[in-house]
């Protein structure tokens, strides 16, 4: 049976033969290789930080400080990476992060990543930022969830998250660290917002709700800005959504254990997303690593817990998991391979990341995930400086 590590035997056979990998296999490398490829505003959209770049940086650091203790003659000659989250089987503990407005990357966008999701049969998590509408994008899609932004007026997030329940998207994620954009250097420097240039706002072109609500002759765009976001969101609009949907709902960008444990014991989630968006929303914010054990102490074992930001190896995603998450989003890294070479870019990232983390499981002693725990990691000398009480 083929395994995800075979990628790199295949590689090592087409060598006798003097070929070589298109792209890098260095999954920390492909950031400068997709620089050099994309226009000067995705580049500052795609890789821009908030602010001074510090949580950024932090959130690579986390992964840095953290060390593997790996265990011996366990006999891991194959492994099982797939994790059970809602009731569903997937083939490892990894999903696309929503990443919106592809195309500033690439002109086919998310249809690209969909294709190349589906055929590693990695689950994807659609934006609502996407470039192409949540139907096209399904039309080509493996497992989907549909990450929700919810916006200004009630009926276009109903729209919206109907739509996507309609369209198989099988878990609903609302993301709440982004009730506004961040303060982003990298693109007020050069004036960008990619949405304002048509790119990310397909679910509202083709949502009839939203349609309806556009004044006679006024601008789509102003439309959107008015309808995008909601920042006025609370606690209590929560059970609100628990009402229009019968999916899993989860919620990202949480970092405080209370925030995670409020809105469980709302019962307005089925699950929660550590992150820090990536560094792009509040600078300063401390890494999401960091909190992942906090996190599901708080909520105890039986939520499901993933994180993202700054994921970047296999070694990282064995971390993640060592710390407590089911499961990690995975994010920039694939929208390089997509600026690089479309769907044939995404699809090289993602074989380069399950091969790297089949590898590291064989290399530490792990089976399955389950193998995967908390003593696999060397204890901190200096543990985290915060009680959360
Ligand atoms: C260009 C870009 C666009 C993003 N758009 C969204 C989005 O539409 N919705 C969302 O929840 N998160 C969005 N994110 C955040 C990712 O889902 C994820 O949290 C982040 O990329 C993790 O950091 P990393 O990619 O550095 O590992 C975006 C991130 C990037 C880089
Ligand atoms: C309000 C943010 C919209 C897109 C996004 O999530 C990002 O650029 O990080």
């Amino acid at each position: 049976m083929a395994t995800p590590a075979d990628a790199v035997r295949e590689i090592y056979l087409a060598g006798i033969g003097g070929g070589t990998p298109a792209l890098t296999t260095d999954l920390t490398a492909l950031e400068e290789q997709a620089r050099a490829v994309m226009t000067p505003a995705a580049v500052g959209y795609v890789l821009g930080d908030a602010g001074t770049g510090e949580t950024g940086r932090l959130n690579r650091r986390a992964y840095a400080r953290r060390h593997l203790v790996p265990r011996m003659l366990r006999g891991a000659a194959q492994r099982d990476l797939s994790v059970s989250l809602f009731g569903r089987t997937l083939s490892s503990p990894v999903l696309l992060a929503p990443i919106a407005a592809q195309t500033v990357a690439h002109p086919e966008g998310e249809l690209a990543t969909a294709r190349a999701a589906a055929e590693a049969g990695v689950p994807l998590v659609l934006s609502t930022g996407s470039s192409h509408s949540l139907e096209d994008v399904a039309a080509v899609a493996g497992p989907r969830w549909f990450q929700l932004y919810w916006p200004s007026d009630r009926a276009v997030a109903a729209s919206l998250v109907r739509r996507a329940e309609q369209s198989g998207y099988t878990a609903i994620v609302l993301t709440v660290d982004a009730p506004t954009f961040g303060y982003r250097p990298t693109d007020l420097d050069s004036g960008y917002l990619p949405f304002l240039h048509g790119h990310g706002i397909a679910n509202f072109t083709s949502d009839p709700v939203f349609l309806a609500g556009l004044p006679d002759g006024g601008s789509v765009l102003q439309h959107w800005a008015r309808v995008f976001a909601n920042p006025a969101l609370d606690w209590d609009d929560l059970p609100w959504l628990r009402t229009v949907t019968s999916l899993p709902i989860l919620l990202k960008g949480v970092l405080h254990p209370a925030d995670a444990r409020r809105a469980l014991d709302l019962e307005a989630v089925d699950g929660v997303i550590v992150s820090n968006h990536g560094g792009r929303q509040l600078d300063g914010t401390v890494a999401a690593l960091d909190v992942l054990p906090a996190v599901r102490a708080a909520v105890g074992n039986d939520v499901p817990v993933l994180v993202d930001s700054g994921v970047r190896t296999g070694s990282d995603v064995l971390k993640a998991l060592a710390l407590g998450a089911d499961a990690v989003l995975y994010g920039r890294p694939y929208l390089y391979g997509l600026a690089l070479d479309g769907q044939a870019g995404v699809a090289h990232v993602l074989r380069c990341l399950l091969a790297d983390l089949d590898l590291a499981m064989a290399l530490a002693g792990c089976r399955s995930t389950a193998d995967v725990t908390p003593d696999l990691l060397m204890p901190e000398a200096h543990p985290a400086p915060y009680d959360f009480g």
